[in-house]
């Protein structure tokens, strides 16, 4: 696992995107794994900055968003389908029959779970992006004595939601569900870029990367990636 520390959240976004337009250069039809959260939004902002100086195609690409709120329509200005749209794909040449999320709404999200692993399968993820959760949370694999493989219906933890209130009205806005990618097909991924910002998950991020590998902090199940690369502003990486 190599750490990459940067003095400012500039540096750190640039570094990332230039990952993005590497592997692009070498796969031009890539699978993407992407996220939301505050956590991308500075990356997507470079992305879109090197989409338009011609440095960056995603023409023949394939993306795969980690989770959605379950019961938000992707109109929705909160759900996840929304926000990528916003931060990124309305701003690219992705075609959007290849950018692909979890749909949260339906009466069977059990088929829409098992049809999401199997394009899943069929597309395998090239490089992964990740933000943390304060709880130490990966997509929105809350920590519990069990995880989950695949992509499946998670109840969120309180304080997920506490967290995630900043941007609904209020709390009560906030889903109790999610759909979300497992652990399992997280790793699957051929590499992994997990990315921290700020003082407060200082100490969630050492835990992850330093602590012992449990279920009670799904990314330190990260750990037995042979392949991730962690990006860290200086307040996170304040204790490794
Ligand atoms: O980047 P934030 O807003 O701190 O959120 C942390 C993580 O939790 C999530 O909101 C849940 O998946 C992710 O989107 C994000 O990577």
């Amino acid at each position: 696992m190599q750490v990459k520390t940067f003095d400012n959240t500039t540096e750190l976004d640039t570094f990332a995107a230039q990952l993005f337009a590497e592997k692009l250069k070498d796969k031009p039809n890539a699978t993407l794994g992407l996220a939301t959260g505050s956590t991308p939004v500075g990356i997507y902002g470079k992305i879109i900055e090197m989409y338009k100086n011609g440095s960056i195609s995603f023409k023949d690409a394939t993306t795969f968003n980690l989770d959605e709120y379950v019961g938000l329509a992707p109109e929705h200005e909160q759900s996840y389908a929304h926000f990528m749209k916003e931060q990124l794909f309305n701003h690219i040449d992705l075609p959007l029959q290849n950018a692909h999320l979890p749909k949260g709404i339906g009466a069977d999200l059990k088929s829409e779970c098992t049809s999401y692993d199997q394009m899943l399968a069929e597309q395998p993820i090239d490089i992964q992006l990740l933000g943390l959760g304060l709880n130490g949370h990966i997509g929105f694999n809350e920590p519990d004595q069990e995880l989950q493989g695949g992509t499946h219906v998670v109840e969120l933890e309180e304080s997920t939601r506490e967290a995630n209130a900043r941007f609904f009205d209020k709390l009560e806005e906030v889903p109790t569900q999610a759909i979300t990618m497992g652990v399992g097909s997280i790793l699957k991924a051929d590499s992994i870029l997990l990315v921290v910002k700020g003082a407060d998950k200082a100490g969630i991020v050492k835990q992850a990367l330093q602590g012992p590998i449990t279920t009670e902090v799904p990314a330190s199940l990260l750990q037995t990636h042979k392949n991730v690369i962690v990006l860290v502003d200086r307040e996170a990486g304040r204790l490794l």
